[in-house]
């Protein structure tokens, strides 16, 4: 198996709350670490829990606030308190609340749950987000771990940048670096890479992000 092309795509790791293995990911520099503010997910980290890992030094790694229909109010005093750099938006949120946030300054990422019958047409009224995250449609808002059919994508020709998301792992890389669409921007990873909801293998974590080889008959090559 061939590992991930940092170079070409970014990473985002999704769902975590515990410092110790906040700070082993860190240290394998994913673009970003995602954090759910999602009271009725199994990964929701507390406001308690995030003022501590905040205090860890993240380097360039850019963190994520996930929220599902949360007021635009909540969302900021979040934000004032240095919780994120970048907001994701993974309910049925309005147009309107990614103005306002992005009024605030913020990046904003919205989601899109798809399935056979999703309407591209839908992304025009979201012209003001910087990025699209597109997710498998299931029972849960997000972490269901099942892939859609990404063609429905391919044949949509997405014109912003956005993050693959739904059931991504490991041993998905192959397949995903034939994806054609130029926009495709970052991968999104949570469930296939826990041990246990909000905790994290780092080992799976490290197979994702090692470097690739160096290509043969280079410097040291025969
Ligand atoms: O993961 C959750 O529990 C969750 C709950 C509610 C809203 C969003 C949630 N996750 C956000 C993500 O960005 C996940 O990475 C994404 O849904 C993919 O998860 P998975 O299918 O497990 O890879």
């Amino acid at each position: 198996m061939k590992e991930m092309e940092k170079q070409d795509l970014k990473v985002k790791i999704c769902g975590m709350r515990d410092k110790e293995n906040i700070q082993q990911l860190i240290e394998l520099e994913p673009d970003y670490l995602g954090f759910i503010f999602y009271e009725k997910s199994a990964r929701y980290v507390s406001e308690i829990q995030m003022q501590e890992i905040i205090k860890l030094n993240f380097g360039e790694t850019e963190r994520v606030g996930v929220f599902v229909n949360e007021s635009v109010e909540n969302i900021l005093r979040f934000a004032d308190q240095g919780f994120f750099d970048v907001v994701q938006l993974h309910g049925n949120e309005s147009p309107e609340v990614v103005k306002s946030l992005k009024a605030e300054g913020l990046e904003v990422v919205k989601v899109f749950s798809v399935d056979d019958d999703f309407e591209a047409k839908v992304l025009n009224k979201y012209a003001d987000v910087d990025y699209f995250l597109f997710d498998t449609k299931g029972k849960l808002p997000g972490g269901n771990g099942v892939k859609f059919n990404w063609d429905v994508l391919e044949k949509s020709k997405i014109k912003k940048p956005f993050f693959l998301s739904g059931g991504l792992g490991v041993e998905d890389m192959e397949i995903v670096k034939n994806f054609k669409s130029k926009n495709l921007y970052a991968l999104d990873f949570n469930s296939k890479l826990e041990l246990e909801p909000g905790l994290k293998d780092v080992e799976k974590v490290k197979e994702l992000l090692k470097p690739p080889n160096p290509p043969a008959g280079g410097e040291f090559g025969s």
